[in-house]
């Protein structure tokens, strides 16, 4: 596992691939079916995991976050960075913190929260957890001015931030007024758009963003590199033919739920046994496998 301290080049140099979180049958973290994940996502080229959402770290009791945390950095291989996720609650991820200082992850990232949370309150949050654990953060802002751009630049001036996970959903990704005043106070290339393949396009060519995080690039990690190397060369006509091979899977996440539907797609298209989906959320029914299922065929036939 990479441990080196988060650049700019880091952020830049890999899709950040969001994974499912496989578990045995019985419910337990299973060490075979997480490893055939990290292998399949390596294989594409991609070098840095994200542990947050798709993994349901939500949910996680603090003995499975030690087993979760042992499991991911012995299995990933020595170049790829594992980044693992913290909270959203404030004692959740403090407790968390005291098991984090067992292992050696360059950064960790605070999970997002929309209620019982003011800006200010936030930031110091992430501050006690930067003290904490002695190392920068990773912010997510998921939610339209959750952290202002002032209390997150204080963040990033006193060099507690290694990356901001910028995925608060518009109806047009090209007119986001709290992006334009982060990227206004803060160096782009910090910031990650946040929510998959999809608007990548615009955040990376519009606002300048360093990079993007994925989800369907957990089952299409070469589709998901071969986007960001089109992006960055500045081929958007590439980039924009392959952000459309993503569109049968991503738009069944997007009405379905994208954490569940990306559990089961790792499964159905014989990636791993990703085994029950972690309460508090709930298997997709049957007939949504089955367009799961067709969903996978149809861009496997794209590429
Ligand atoms: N939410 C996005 C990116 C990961 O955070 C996805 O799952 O595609």
């Amino acid at each position: 596992m990479d441990t080196q301290l988060l650049t700019t080049e880091t952020i830049a140099r890999s899709v950040w691939a969001v994974p499912s979180l496989a578990r045995s049958a019985d419910g337990s973290l299973s060490r075979a079916e997480n490893e055939k994940i990290i292998r399949h996502i390596e294989q594409g080229g991609i070098t840095t995991l994200l542990y947050g959402g798709n993994a349901i770290f939500y949910h996680l009791t603090l003995a499975e976050y030690r087993t979760a945390l042992e499991l991911v950095s012995e299995l990933a291989a020595e170049k790829t960075l594992v980044i693992p996720a913290v909270g959203p609650a404030y004692g959740t991820m403090m407790d968390q913190a005291d098991v984090l200082k067992d292992f050696d992850f360059p950064t960790v990232m605070v999970l997002p929260q929309r209620d019982v949370i003011t800006s200010a309150g936030f930031a110091t949050g992430v501050r006690h957890l930067s003290e904490r654990i002695g190392k920068p953060i990773v912010l997510y802002l998921k939610y339209d001015g959750v952290m202002t751009a002032d209390d997150a630049t204080s963040l990033v001036d006193d060099g507690l931030i290694s990356a901001i996970k910028y995925a608060v959903v518009r109806e047009d990704y090209t007119q986001d007024k709290y992006l334009s005043e982060l990227t206004g106070k803060i160096d782009t290339k910090l910031i990650l758009s946040g929510l998959g393949d999809q608007p990548a396009i615009v955040h990376m060519r519009d606002f300048k963003l360093g990079g993007f995080t994925t989800g369907c690039g957990c089952v299409f990690p070469k589709l998901s590199m071969d986007l960001l190397h089109a992006i960055q060369a500045g081929d958007f006509e590439q980039a924009e033919t392959i952000r459309e091979k993503f569109l049968p899977l991503e738009q069944l996440r997007d009405s379905l739920g994208p954490i569940t539907i990306l559990h089961r797609a790792t499964e159905l298209a014989g990636i791993a046994q990703t085994g029950p989906v972690s309460p508090l959320l709930s298997e997709p029914a049957a007939s949504i496998q089955e367009k799961i299922a067709a969903s996978i065929k149809q861009i496997q036939a794209s590429l």
